[in-house]
């Protein structure tokens, strides 16, 4: 197992960003649920630009090698890690992977 298999199947600890770690202990209060669900949009939102601008580092550093942009087989790992999301989970990393691409031919 390399360091990015290591990292994608360690899940995120959320106790840390001050989220409860079972759904089934929260009160039944819409607006503190609400509140919970801003801050994780927050995290979200955060951990995509990231990924994002990350993604494309990565691309611009290998092509400065005369690599390629894309890597398929990475690619298809990505794909693979959403699966447990089932159809939706693999429209959400196909998103990612498009922002991560940006504009092709740039
Ligand atoms: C970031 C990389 O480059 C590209 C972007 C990927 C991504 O956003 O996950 C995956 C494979 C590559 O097409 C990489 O090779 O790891």
């Amino acid at each position: 197992m390399n360091a990015s298999d290591d990292a994608a199947g360690s899940p995120i600890d959320l106790s840390s960003y001050g989220l409860s770690s079972d759904v089934d202990d929260l009160p039944d209060e819409i607006d503190e649920l609400r509140l919970e669900i801003d801050r994780l949009d927050a995290i979200i939102l955060g951990a995509i630009k990231r990924r994002t601008a990350i993604s494309k580092k990565v691309g611009r550093t290998r092509m400065a090698s005369g690599g390629p942009r894309l890597v398929h087989s990475r690619e298809m790992k990505v794909l693979q890690r959403f699966s447990e999301l089932g159809q939706e989970g693999h429209t959400l990393a196909m998103m990612l992977l498009r922002l991560g691409r940006g504009p092709l031919g740039r």
